[in-house]
């Protein structure tokens, strides 16, 4: 199969859809790689890394998306990409479609085939191609928070582990999924004082049995959130439904209520954030004010450490690549129920329950095609 890798273009990305190592892995294989010119930098790796993998280097993007069967990327495609979809183009990537009309309906427009990262589901319910981005994501949190909790920076003036005879920051985590689980390792070992609230109590019970009294667990719902956030130093927005929007933990009077100079930072904002105000933020220009907190709400957290991120992501995604470059991706979603998940659109429909909810497609039923009305 002839696979794309084109250089990322979104804000400050500087991940690449695979390393030399997925390269040689496909070639050896005996399908063809193009890489388009400089893709690798931001992460380190030369052109000339890739070509002794046995990558064709191109020097356009549009000869990159035009070569490819299937073309990689880390993120969703942004609007100067969308003339290059097409409806004989695999999309492999992140996509967080239920928090992008605009996105959904470019490739519904195309009618490309879209596979998105981060439904690609287990039968365990896990998401292997989401958990090694929301492992840095989630270990980047605390010292996103860190930083923004400085006054220099506009926070409160609060030292995360504060010192001897002084009270550390308080930090609440929502959610303890993958994401949740980092961010609450990095917080205790920075000695902040830490509490994770999630509706799964099984989640809580590890976190409780491996941290054994270094954190609090609570169970999360309207009244903890609250209290929690009220006491909060440093809030860490990290809840997931599947596939869908986040849910909304924080509302705009409870912000009203919060610590001046707090610091919110909301991972899930890719899936549209779980406080009200949260807006995307740019890692260029990461945060703003909502009444005396600051928020942070970068939607391509791990695009800030490109190096670990990109190995991170292709230990995660190669073995689906393979899947799909050696059966093609109809006997490959047939093949494997997870990767199966993936599959977003085609064609001009949507194939996610969770998206199309997202967007209010008329005549969705679970299992059933849609074939949006784009007026
Ligand atoms: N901003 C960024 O750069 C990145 C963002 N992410 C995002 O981080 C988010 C979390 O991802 P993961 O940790 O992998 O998901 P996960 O599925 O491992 O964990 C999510 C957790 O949220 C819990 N949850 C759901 N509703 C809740 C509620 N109302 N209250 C408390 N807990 C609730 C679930 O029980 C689960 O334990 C996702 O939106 C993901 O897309 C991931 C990587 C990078
Ligand atoms: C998960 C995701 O969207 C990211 O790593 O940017
Ligand atoms: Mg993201």
């Amino acid at each position: 199969m002839r696979i794309g890798i084109p250089r990322e273009v979104k804000n400050h990305e500087y991940r690449v859809a695979i390393t030399p190592a997925g390269v040689h892995e496909l070639v050896s294989r005996g399908h063809q790689v193009f890489v388009e010119q400089e893709a690798g930098a931001g992460s380190s790796f030369a052109d000339a890394d890739y070509r002794a993998a046995g990558a064709q280097i191109l020097a356009e993007a549009d000869d990159v998306w035009a070569a490819a069967e299937l073309l990689l990327k880390v993120k969703e495609p942004i609007a100067e990409e969308y003339s290059r979809l097409r409806p004989d183009l695999v999309l492999f990537t992140y996509l967080h479609l239920a928090a992008s009309r605009e996105c959904t309906d470019a490739l519904i427009a195309a009618k490309t085939t879209a596979i998105a990262y981060e439904t690609v589901q287990a039968p365990d319910g896990s998401l292997p191609l989401l958990a090694p981005m929301s492992e840095v994501a989630g270990r980047l949190a605390p010292q996103a928070g860190a930083y923004h909790l400085m006054a220099s920076s506009g926070g409160r003036g609060v030292l995360m582990g504060g010192v001897p005879g002084v009270r550390p920051a308080n930090v609440v985590i929502l959610g303890g999924g993958v994401a949740g689980q980092n961010a609450a390792a990095m917080a205790v070992g920075m000695h902040a004082d830490v509490t994770v609230l999630d509706l799964n109590v099984a989640r809580l019970r590890e976190l409780d049995d491996r941290y054994r009294g270094r954190l609090r667990t609570v169970v999360s719902n309207a009244f903890e959130v609250e209290q929690a956030v009220l006491g909060a130093d440093l809030v860490i927005g990290a809840v997931l439904v599947p596939g869908a929007r986040a849910p909304k933990l924080v509302s705009n009077e409870l912000v009203s209520r919060m610590k001046p100079g707090s610091v919110l930072v909301d991972v899930a904002i890719d899936q549209g954030g779980c406080f009200e105000d949260s807006r995307p933020t740019t890692h260029a220009d990461p945060t703003y004010r909502v009444h005396n907190s600051v928020f942070y709400c970068v939607a391509n957290m791990p695009g800030a450490v490109p190096r670990t991120s990109t190995f991170g992501l292709t230990n995660a995604t190669l073995p689906y690549v393979l899947e799909i470059a050696e059966l093609g991706w109809r006997r490959a979603t047939a093949a494997d129920r997870a990767l199966a998940a993936g599959l977003s659109t085609h064609d001009g429909e949507v194939l996610s329950t969770a998206v199309a909810d997202a967007h209010g497609y008329r005549g969705f039923a679970d299992g059933a095609r849609v074939t949006p009305d784009l007026g």
